[in-house]
């Protein structure tokens, strides 16, 4: 019986979205695991793709004649088994390629072809060593990778730890290495040195005994010299004679520089719970202890003390001898939350983040994997970090809408979290200050375990808030980024040395230029949507497709010069709030002022450290941040996200207000929030000011009974876009054709119709969105959209399905 290994393959259509069967090499059979990415060829043209092997069979039902594995490309699996069968089911249920699934997962570096190389980490065989590595201490594993009975001894040198496999990052983190020498003569020609040296060199001849006990071996300079009590410039004359060069050898990346981890020892103590936080995490440690796989909704208001909750159980899932997952957006991912992290648990944690350069990423994920890190805090995809037995996952902010991605395989990461906690049976606790609706209705129904902290840890109330209206204000006062109530707000602070944040919310307007004699705005000449102004380049960017063109002097249309740039930036905001207040210290924090590496935690540092008064900026400043010296929060412009078009507007805004807000008065000092709008009457609005989650809740709940909207319907959407509009139209046409005689009766489809950004990237765009509550024909019909929108009746046209989308646009 031989061994036969499925391999997915690296090329995503929707007829290789399944295993391909290939011949193990006879000397890696019963060797190779499931997981390990190889090489094969594939096609007629016998092209060499990669793979992941995903299983064995012995091939009895195969009749044809099987093509060999070509290359191994790991010595160790670098999916386990979980994570496989997590792939499988994220394929299926995210309409996406199999293979995009498994690369979902992996960090960066292993990726793409990272440079691999295998070292000796032990005594080996004389044979091994000389075979495998010609007398080196570690050798480029693409000399192995196609020679099964190299890769052979080598997997059993592993198992046996006298190996080690590694991934070299190839320019920006390039591995540090230190001087090694080695002798370049052999015995004997060292024996004739010896003895034409004057008798009075003892040094040299020291150091030829010693080149001579060393033969074939690479020996790290400073260690030879203390050693031996050899100088380095006796090394540097049997280098000029020819006795020995000089070689580079390489040192390990540390993945985490010492100093920055706190001391094991001197790790922060857990506080003393209140009443509220206690009976959250009794309830939490009991399914963990048990290991039930219950979804746990804990909603608190913003400062009740969730986080302390999280750590606390948290530990007692690391005291069951079990780890966990903490998972928050990427914006409020700030050094504040990971610290707090660090501070308890050491060096157990790990983090994983958009920001680290893939070496570390790399190192953060293989100290997971080994098990030396037990609890990992990250943003959406550290839903995949590699941890064996899992006992708690968290989601804070689960209502944050940066949980799904918005590309494929577009996964939930709350999905993917639920999915693991049922294959672990570990609880999922999902904490929001404002849930998502869906969450609070599973909550009401008893879906979910309903957990509430209901009051501010320190016994305030929440902040006060202040509606501004802005109509009279600009009437007044002319155009005004600040109103007379929160100038005077501002002025106070300052006066008493207490500090401010000012939130300006981005979402949903772009700062364009128009000309004010014709009216016409700069659009992208590849997407339909207006160019935005960038002050740091002074160039108009389009968001979408990257375009960058420099700002117009003159109208590109009637040639006037009156063209005028509109919508308030932070550089705008800034230089007002410098006129109107010249004593303040201000720090902006936008994409502009964080976009280089380390500068988001100094900026915050800074005003912790109260080396500012006001920090003014985007929607980055609303969540997560603890400062208990801010007493005033201001919100410049609530209402510019009300008018997209999206069903989860008001949802958004109502949740950004009440985010924001939350940052005042955290701690002993009473805190005070202003809000500009131009709607005040807007109940989203009008809720946020009055701290009333409820009220928003069965507010929009009716309205999306009326309109039939989630949570009391799931949404899919189907999008196809094509160079010429009418082909991506009549795609979707037929496509809407085929799902009327497939779905249910009460199935509602809506479109086509071109999308709100209907041209993008030289694609027009439409799109169908679905809205279902029940219907077992569904998941079956948008799979088979999916195998025929490959054929060739769909040239160029391309077809994505995305399931409960978060944005409508
Ligand atoms: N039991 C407690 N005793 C004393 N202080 C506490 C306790 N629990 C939390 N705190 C402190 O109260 C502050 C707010 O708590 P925490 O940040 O955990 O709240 P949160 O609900 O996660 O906040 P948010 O959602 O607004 O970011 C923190 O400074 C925290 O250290
Ligand atoms: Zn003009
Ligand atoms: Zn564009």
């Amino acid at each position: 019986m031989v061994e036969l290994a499925q391999v997915v393959v690296d090329v995503p259509t929707m007829q290789t979205n399944r295993p391909y069967t290939y011949q193990v090499p006879v000397l890696l059979e019963q060797q190779l695991q499931v997981g390990t990415r190889v090489v094969v060829p594939f096609g007629n043209g016998h092209r060499q793709v990669q793979g992941f092997v995903v299983g064995f069979t012995d091939g009895t039902d195969y009749q044809g004649k099987l093509k060999p594995i070509q290359a191994v490309m790991d010595l160790q699996p670098v999916v386990n088994r979980e994570l496989l069968e997590l792939s499988k089911w994220l394929a299926d249920q995210t309409y996406s390629f199999w293979i995009a699934c498994l690369y979902t997962m992996l960090p960066n570096l292993l990726k793409g072809k990272a440079h691999r190389i295998v070292r000796v980490v032990d005594e080996l065989a004389e044979q091994d060593y000389y075979d495998l590595f010609a007398g080196r201490d570690f050798r480029d594993y693409a000399d192995f990778e196609n020679q099964p009975e190299a890769i052979a001894r080598l997997l059993k040198l592993k198992r046996a730890g006298k190996v080690r496999f590694d991934y070299q990052v190839e320019n920006r983190a390039k591995a540090k290495t230190i001087t090694g020498i080695r002798p370049r003569l052999d015995f004997e020609a060292l024996e004739d040195a010896r003895t034409s040296l004057h008798p009075n060199a003892h040094a040299q001849n020291r150091l030829l005994s010693y080149l001579q006990s060393i033969i074939g071996r690479t020996v790290v300079q400073k260690q030879a010299e203390q050693q031996t009590g050899i100088s380095a410039a006796t090394i540097n004359q049997g280098v000029k004679k020819g006795w020995l060069e000089k070689v580079p050898v390489e040192v390990y990346r540390t993945p985490q520089a010492d100093d920055r981890l706190p001391d094991d020892h001197h790790l922060e103590a857990p506080l003393q719970l209140n009443a509220d936080q206690q009976r959250a995490v009794d309830a939490i440690g009991a399914q963990v202890h048990s290991r039930q796989a219950t979804t746990f909704l804990l909603q608190g208001v913003t400062g009740s003390g969730k986080t302390e909750v999280y750590l606390q159980a948290i530990a007692q899932a690391l005291a069951e001898g079990r780890t966990a997952l903490m998972l928050v957006p990427e914006i409020s991912l700030t050094p504040q939350i990971v610290n707090r992290f660090r501070r308890r648990f050491g060096s157990q944690v790990a983090v994983l983040h958009s920001g680290l350069a893939n070496g570390e990423q790399y190192d953060e994920w293989r100290r997971i994997e080994r098990g030396e890190a037990k609890v990992v805090v990250g943003a959406r995809s550290a839903v995949f970090a590699p941890l064996k037995q899992l006992g708690l996952i968290i989601l804070d902010e689960e209502h944050e809408s940066s949980y799904k991605q918005d590309e494929a395989p577009r996964y939930h990461a709350r999905e993917v979290a639920k999915w693991r906690g049922r294959y672990h049976g570990a609880p999922v606790v999902l904490g929001s200050a404002t849930p998502s609706l869906e969450s609070r209705a599973r909550a009401l129904k008893g879906r979910y375990q309903f957990l509430r902290l209901p009051h501010r840890v320190n016994r305030q109330p929440l902040p006060p808030i202040q509606v501004v209206d802005m109509r009279p204000e600009i009437k007044r006062r002319g155009e005004s980024n600040f109103s007379l109530p929160l100038l005077t707000a501002l002025n106070d602070r300052l006066s008493r040395g207490e500090q401010s944040i000012l939130m300006l919310n981005r979402r949903g307007f772009s700062s364009f230029m128009m000309c004010r004699d014709c009216g016409t705005v700069l659009k992208c000449p590849n997407c339909d949507i207006s160019l935005t102004l960038h002050m740091d380049t002074r160039t108009m960017k389009c968001h979408y497709c990257g375009h960058e063109e420099p700002i117009p002097q003159v109208c590109p249309h009637c040639h006037s010069r009156h063209i005028r740039y509109y919508g308030t930036g932070t550089e705008k905001v800034q230089a007002e709030l410098e006129q109107l207040l010249p004593q303040a210290r201000i720090i902006r924090m936008d994409v502009d002022t964080t976009r280089r590496k380390g500068m988001h935690e100094k900026l915050l540092r800074q005003f912790g450290d109260h080396q500012a008064d006001v920090l003014l900026g985007t929607q980055m400043i609303a969540k997560g941040l603890d400062f208990p010296n801010v007493t005033l929060v201001g919100v410049l412009n609530a209402d510019t996200g009300l008018g997209l078009p999206d069903f989860r507007a008001s949802e958004r805004t109502f949740d950004l207000l009440s985010q924001v807000s939350g940052r005042a008065g955290r701690a002993d000092k009473a805190g005070q929030v202003i809000i500009q709008t131009f709607n005040p009457d807007h109940y989203a609005i009008q809720d946020a000011q009055h701290h009333d989650y409820d009220r928003f809740f069965y507010q929009e709940m009716s309205l999306r009974r009326q309109a039939s909207y989630p949570p009391y319907y799931y949404t899919v959407r189907l999008m196809a876009s094509h160079p010429e509009e009418q082909e991506a139209a009549r795609a979707m046409a037929e496509i809407k054709t085929l799902l009327e005689q497939r779905l249910a009766p009460q199935t509602i489809v809506l479109g086509p119709t071109p999308r709100a950004i209907a041209r993008m990237k030289r694609r027009y765009y439409y799109q169908i969105v679905i809205k279902y509550k029940q219907d077992p024909a569904l998941h079956k019909t948008l799979q088979e959209i999916m195998q025929k929108t490959q054929s060739r009746g769909f040239k160029d046209v391309q077809v994505s399905i995305d399931p409960d989308p978060q944005y409508f646009m």
